[in-house]
């Protein structure tokens, strides 16, 4: 959609710095004072009200054009404006960007997680930040790691910048207000957020209490999946995606800190004003929003299950055609209908790794034990399904399963090609269920042989 013109949401309900701009992938633009942009060219000697222009890449500088992301930003001070770096005191321990023996470890278990409590320390966004699992390098810029958070307070005086990867967050309790060098987004449960690759920005929790799951992904982006025989409509539409409107302020901030993640570790810089100092912007690399209730949900309209990707909403590429460093897919609330089918996710093992979120309600293959802020780690051909539970209640019903809409209900999906190693707290965490495999040991056997045998020679006779 590059070039388009720029059309805002228009939202009367919302603060002007609250309306946004949409379009996925759109080449957008944005003047929080008009004439603030620089007309014909990025980067005029002297540019507009005295601001200064600078890039962020977030492609290669020669990539190709389909895929190159970039975005001009038009600033008060450039961000370069810092004391230099220092590893930060307290360091933080429980954030990997490089998965070894030394941090992690693999586990092919079927693994779940309870809900982790929020604690009542003040506890931050960075702080409550640890991750769970993942696979890869971020100085290879191959690889993700799966991360989930626990905060309760507002980021203070400083900004957090992650020079690793992108960060797609999912949050399942608490809003979250979050400032970006391109301007402001306020992300509920139900919707998520994607910071990419070296923006700054500030997380506030106006509700307090806050948890939620981030995937992050070193050296790829986003992209919406392509749609095939599906059509030009249905699962995300372009549209529905949100981006900021500039917004910026000028004060002085004594003592403020750019947090920087850099290999997994965090580093500080002060520097003595705002990075939210963007007075207008223009480029296709920016934060964007999405509300999973606006997804279009596409499936089978008379028998069988159809893969869990009909329902991806944003896909991370790699090289090979058709595998997927990290999809992002989701099971919303819908319509099941397919006749003499088994409705639940089928049992199977799967050569990509599975990392589950529930945001809401239940999830259609487990009765008990997967809640909302729990998780579920199913990795590459480990054997998972539908609990016991699940399995005696679909058959009971049997044919009688009429048209069935399933409410109350947002569960997601992380599924990567690369095999994750998970981190030592994540393991030893109170919160990890090791009852787990228990939800199928009850999964009877349902085969007679002698029953078998007169139905075959019923089948052979003709009968
Ligand atoms: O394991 C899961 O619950 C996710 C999933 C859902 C589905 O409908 C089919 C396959 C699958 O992996
Ligand atoms: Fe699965």
């Amino acid at each position: 959609m590059d070039g388009q013109s720029v059309s805002k949401t228009n939202d009367s309900d919302l603060p002007s710095d609250l309306q946004y701009q949409f379009g996925f992938g759109n080449h957008l633009s944005s003047e929080a004072i008009a004439g603030a942009l620089p007309r014909g060219q990025n980067n005029p000697l002297i540019c507009p009200f005295g601001l200064y222009a600078e890039q962020i890449s977030g492609t290669p500088f020669t990539a190709p054009r389909k895929q190159n992301q970039f975005s001009w930003l038009y600033r008060i001070k450039p961000s370069v404006t810092h004391e230099p770096f220092k590893p930060r005191v307290p360091s933080h321990g429980k954030l990997v960007s490089e998965f070894n023996h030394s941090n992690s470890s693999t586990n092919p278990t079927q693994l779940r997680w309870k809900p982790v409590e929020i604690p009542d320390s003040p506890t931050d966004f960075i702080d409550g930040l640890y991750t769970v699992c993942g696979a890869g390098s971020s100085f290879l810029r191959h690889g993700y790691a799966i991360h989930m958070y626990t905060a309760n307070k507002s980021m203070d005086n400083c900004a957090f910048c992650n020079a690793d990867g992108d960060f797609l967050i999912v949050p399942q309790k608490g809003r979250l207000s979050i400032t970006t060098e391109c301007g402001k987004l306020q992300v509920s449960p139900g919707e998520i957020v994607v910071l990419p690759h070296g923006f700054r920005f500030v997380v506030d929790l106006p509700d307090g209490p806050s948890r939620g799951y981030v995937a992050e992904i070193f050296g790829a982006h986003f992209q919406l999946p392509d749609l095939g025989p599906i059509g030009a409509n249905g699962l995300a539409a372009s549209r529905d995606f949100l981006v900021p409107v500039a917004w910026y302020e000028e004060c002085s901030r004594p003592g403020y800190t750019i947090v920087q993640k850099y290999g997994g570790e965090l580093f500080t810089a002060k520097q003595d004003f705002s990075p939210f100092n963007v007075v207008a912007w223009h480029g296709n690399y920016v934060p964007y929003k999405y509300d999973l209730s606006k997804f279009s949900p596409v499936n089978t309209v008379l028998k069988d299950h159809a893969d869990p990707s009909i329902n991806t909403v944003l896909t991370a590429p790699t090289d090979k055609p058709g595998v997927a460093l990290l999809d992002f897919v989701i099971f919303p609330p819908r319509w099941l209908v397919a006749e003499h089918t088994f409705r639940p996710p089928y049992y199977h093992r799967n050569c990509m790794s599975e990392f589950m979120g529930l945001i809401y309600g239940g999830y259609e293959a487990k009765a008990d034990g997967f809640l909302p802020g729990g998780a579920s780690l199913h990795s590459c051909m480990t054997p998972h399904g539908p609990d016991t539970k699940t399995f005696e209640a679909t058959v009971a019903q049997g044919k009688d399963a009429g048209p069935f809409r399933i409410t109350n209900t947002m569960a997601f999906m992380f599924e990567s090609c690369l095999m994750p190693r998970i981190c030592p707290w994540a393991l030893e965490s109170p919160s990890i269920d090791h009852d787990y495999y228990q939800c199928w040991v009850g999964l009877r056997s349902h085969f007679s042989r002698e029953e078998a045998n007169d139905e075959s020679q019923k089948i052979q006779n003709g009968h």
